[in-house]
């Protein structure tokens, strides 16, 4: 099995729809801190699991210096992040999403 790892920050804002009262339902900004894992028993063509550029384009491409709001169509909580880049990317099976260092989701299939 072949596994590779593609980490990058996407700097955006964000406001969350909650069922509770939060400072978070106002827009601000993080630097999320993501990465991505991706897994294949082949290599494709190039000698690759996924193109790193690929998935750099595909998440950060869409994501960065946006209000994350405005481009997806779900709650952008840490953890929805995760499960929609693991949908997103081919053979993703992990993604992790940092807020800050101390708040962190992962998603796994
Ligand atoms: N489970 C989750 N909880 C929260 C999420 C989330 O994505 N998943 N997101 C937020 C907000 O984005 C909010 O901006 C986080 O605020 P922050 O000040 O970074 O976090 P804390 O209130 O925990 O403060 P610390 O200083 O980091 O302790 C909220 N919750
Ligand atoms: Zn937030």
């Amino acid at each position: 099995m072949y596994y590779i790892e593609k980490s990058f920050e996407i700097s955006a804002c964000h406001h969350l729809i909650l069922d509770h009262g939060s400072k978070c339902e106002n827009i601000h900004g993080h630097n999320w801190q993501v990465t991505v894992y991706c897994k294949s028993e082949e290599l494709d063509n190039n000698g690759m699991v996924v193109d790193f550029t690929l998935i750099k384009n595909k998440i950060h491409g869409r994501l960065d210096h946006q209000d994350l709001n405005q481009k997806l169509d779900f709650n952008p909580t840490a953890e929805n992040i995760a499960k929609w880049i693991v949908d997103e990317i081919p053979h993703c099976y992990k993604a992790r999403v940092a807020e800050t260092a101390s708040n962190v989701a992962i998603y796994e299939r």
